[in-house]
């Protein structure tokens, strides 16, 4: 069994986390831990989330920092759903010991250390660990995750984003002369579980965010190599992303293209559904799907693609243990659908 620890785990994502991963049947949970000075340590993650009861009876530990060394040397696996600034901080120590870190922020995900100033508000103090960071993108970076000792799972934007985008690019239908735009939709619980006012009951109503500045805009150009449009909106739901993205094809392409396209990158893929319609969040919240369905236009070129997943799941917790099963060579699926 692969012994585990989610760092974090009072959060949405770690709480998904801690879920999965106690019905992965190679993966053995054995440790949660929160920030030395939460409020919720001492606590079982159950009473913070009554639907764990009965699933996970763990208690939320307080994280020594000065301990972290030889916690990575404690287990096979270490995941961290904690935020950007902290899973930045702790990287060196928790890298030197020998376990594999799944870090679900984004401290790791972009190569360019510049962007980091500008879009997360902190200087990058470990060009090396950025260096030897593999993007998460399961679906599509198979082969490095399988290897990687330090994996920066996506965004949840970004991977409903990069997962309708890339089949095109790869099959080099995407004119370069038009940027595509990206009009994103998500749930209030990709802001995390710490209240704010923007993210309070009577607050929340459809808006878009972040406007020509989010960073996930880079984060996704990054990725594809060709620069986007990105426009997030904050919608009056708990959970759910869907983003509708139009582009514009090279002259000349047509649907059996773009079929094909979508068919070589996902046909066999069990995480990845090419829907019959536009697909819709309430059929993937809960789940660890990505939808797809698309429609071109010949006549102008223009293509829309719609990609819906859960923020937290596919976004998130699922895309991490996708990155897991991979990295520990077991089928990519295991644990996130039924089989
Ligand atoms: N929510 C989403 O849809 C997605 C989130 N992510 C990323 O995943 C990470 C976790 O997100 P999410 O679960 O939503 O966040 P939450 O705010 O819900 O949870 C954050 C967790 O980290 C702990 N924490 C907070 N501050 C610190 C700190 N300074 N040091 C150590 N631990 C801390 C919190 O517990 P405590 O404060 O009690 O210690 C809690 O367990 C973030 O980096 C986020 O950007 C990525 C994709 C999607
Ligand atoms: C609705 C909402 O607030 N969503 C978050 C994105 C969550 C996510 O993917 O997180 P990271 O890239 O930060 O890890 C946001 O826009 O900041």
């Amino acid at each position: 069994m692969i012994k585990t620890a989610i760092i974090g785990a009072s959060g949405y994502t770690g709480a998904e986390l801690a879920r999965l991963l106690a019905q992965h049947p190679q993966f053995s949970l054995c440790d949660l831990f929160v920030s030395a000075q939460s409020q919720d340590a001492g606590k079982k993650l159950s009473e913070l989330y009554g639907r764990l009861q009965g699933e996970v009876e763990l208690v939320l530990q307080p994280l020594a920092e000065d301990a972290l060394g030889t916690l990575a040397d404690n287990y096979d696996a270490v995941f961290l759903a904690t935020p950007h600034q902290a899973s930045h901080d702790w990287m060196p120590q928790l890298t030197a010991g020998r376990a594999v870190i799944f870090d679900l922020s984004g401290a790791f995900r972009l190569k360019d250390k510049q962007v980091f100033e500008q879009y997360y508000g902190f200087g990058h103090q470990h060009s090396a660990l950025l260096d030897n960071a593999v993007y998460g993108l399961a679906d599509w970076h198979q082969q490095a995750i399988s290897t990687a000792s330090l994996i920066a799972v996506p965004g949840c934007y970004p991977t409903a984003s990069l997962t309708a985008l890339k089949p095109l690019q790869q099959a080099g239908l995407l004119d370069s002369q038009h940027w595509p735009v990206i009009n994103a939709v998500s749930g209030v619980s990709g802001a995390g579980r710490k209240a704010t006012l923007n993210s309070s009951f009577c607050e929340v109503s459809l808006q878009p965010y972040g406007v020509l500045g989010h960073r996930h805009q880079p984060e996704i150009s990054a990725e594809l190599g060709a620069p986007v449009i990105f426009t997030p909106h904050l919608g009056n739901f708990k959970r759910g992303i869907l983003a509708t993205i139009t582009v514009k094809v090279a002259p000349g392409t047509d649907t059996e293209q773009v079929d094909k396209a979508y068919q070589q990158a996902y046909g066999n893929n069990p995480l990845v559904r090419l829907r019959q319609s536009w697909p819709k969040i309430d059929e993937v919240a809960g789940s660890c799907y990505c939808d797809l369905f698309w429609k071109l236009d010949p006549d102008s070129g223009y293509l829309v693609v719609a990609s819906a997943i859960d923020n937290l799941l596919k976004g998130a917790a699922a895309q991490a243990l996708q990155c897991a099963n991979l990295r520990f060579n077991f089928q990519p699926q295991t644990a996130l659908v039924q089989e």
